[in-house]
């Protein structure tokens, strides 16, 4: 009982401040003090607080039920060394590869490195792009030059850049191809774990320029979830070489893997930045798609490998 003797019981009276630091809750006459009188109560309070937050539950999980939980793998700010993860292999893909000894992976997965490509060999691509590109350009959002076979994007239609101008291809310029498409497919062989020379580069070997212009034709239409296998037959492994920045030349344009794509609910994400190297096993193991861009340019090269010799590109000029 002495613990709940009350203080009046005690004869001490309180001072102000002492009041407000110490209610005491088993004592049955000390009550909060609010600055603006008692809080007002009603019959039933708690039963309504009740259903107020359980309504307030299924509302959130209502809107957050379909949302992607998403995964930045890279981050524009970031550098990486190399950073990524093995995946088991889709089984289509797997016999597939099967017939090409030293083609098929220890592993299947996805990975990106800042440290293959630099930012000048980085630049002199991107020049080389934008060079071409002032030739034509496609009047939607998606501009691409094969650099196999010249074709380039010209309003809704292709032209042959190499046709318009004979002498595109500089010197420098398949110097710099040549040592970026020999340091990705070492990369490629080693994070695999594959015989360097049972790659090949393939085609199409694009660069491409997305905008957030509407699409004009459905080549425009590059933010579909897709499969590189299915899409490009002969892909056995992609690589992709950003040639400018996220953030700063173009907002949105993330590159993402789809884990869950029927349902689009586990996202990856890798931020485009100048020099990266994003590489992947091209089997159903790594769904992905573009995001649309929503402003600026954003410039990429494809640079895919095939285990099938005779899928080799055949522009003698970059072999
Ligand atoms: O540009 C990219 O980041 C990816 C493009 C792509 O998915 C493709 O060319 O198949
Ligand atoms: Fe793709």
């Amino acid at each position: 009982m002495t613990n709940s003797v009350s203080l009046k019981q005690r004869g001490v009276q309180k001072t102000k401040s002492e009041k407000k630091q110490s209610v005491d809750k088993n004592d049955p006459e000390e009550k909060p003090h609010f600055k603006y009188g008692p809080m007002p109560t009603f019959q039933g309070q708690h039963i309504w607080a009740r259903g107020v937050f359980i309504v307030g539950a299924l509302v959130y999980v209502w809107f957050n039920y379909n949302k992607p939980v998403e995964t930045v793998m890279a981050k524009y700010k970031e550098i990486y060394d190399m950073k990524g993860y093995m995946l088991e292999c889709d089984d289509e893909y797997k016999k597939d590869v099967s017939q090409y000894p030293g083609c098929i992976p220890k592993f299947c997965g996805r990975f990106v490195s800042d440290k293959i490509v630099t930012a000048v060999e980085a630049d002199i691509l991107l020049k080389f792009a934008k060079k071409v590109m002032a030739m034509g350009g496609s009047s939607g959002g998606a501009t691409v030059m094969d650099l196999n076979s010249g074709a380039l994007s010209y309003n809704d239609k292709f032209i042959n850049a190499y046709i318009k101008d004979e002498k595109l291809l500089i010197p420098s310029d398949r110097t710099i191809f040549k040592l970026v498409r020999s340091k990705i497919q070492n990369a490629i062989a080693q994070t695999f774990k594959l015989d360097v020379d049972s790659i090949h580069v393939t085609q199409p070997l694009f660069f491409s320029r997305l905008t957030a212009l509407e699409a004009k034709i459905p080549n425009d239409e590059y933010w579909h979830p897709h499969i590189d296998k299915d899409t490009y037959e002969s892909f056995h492994y992609t690589s992709l070489i950003y040639l400018n920045d996220y953030g700063m030349d173009f907002d949105g344009g993330r590159f993402v893997f789809m884990d869950n794509m029927e349902k689009s609910l586990k996202n990856i994400t890798v931020e485009p930045r100048k020099g990266r190297v994003l590489m992947f096993s091209a089997g159903a193991e790594n769904p992905h798609h573009v995001e649309r861009v929503t402003s600026g340019q954003r410039y990429a090269m494809t640079v895919p490998f095939t285990c099938d010799s005779s899928k080799v590109i055949n522009n003698p000029q970059l072999l």
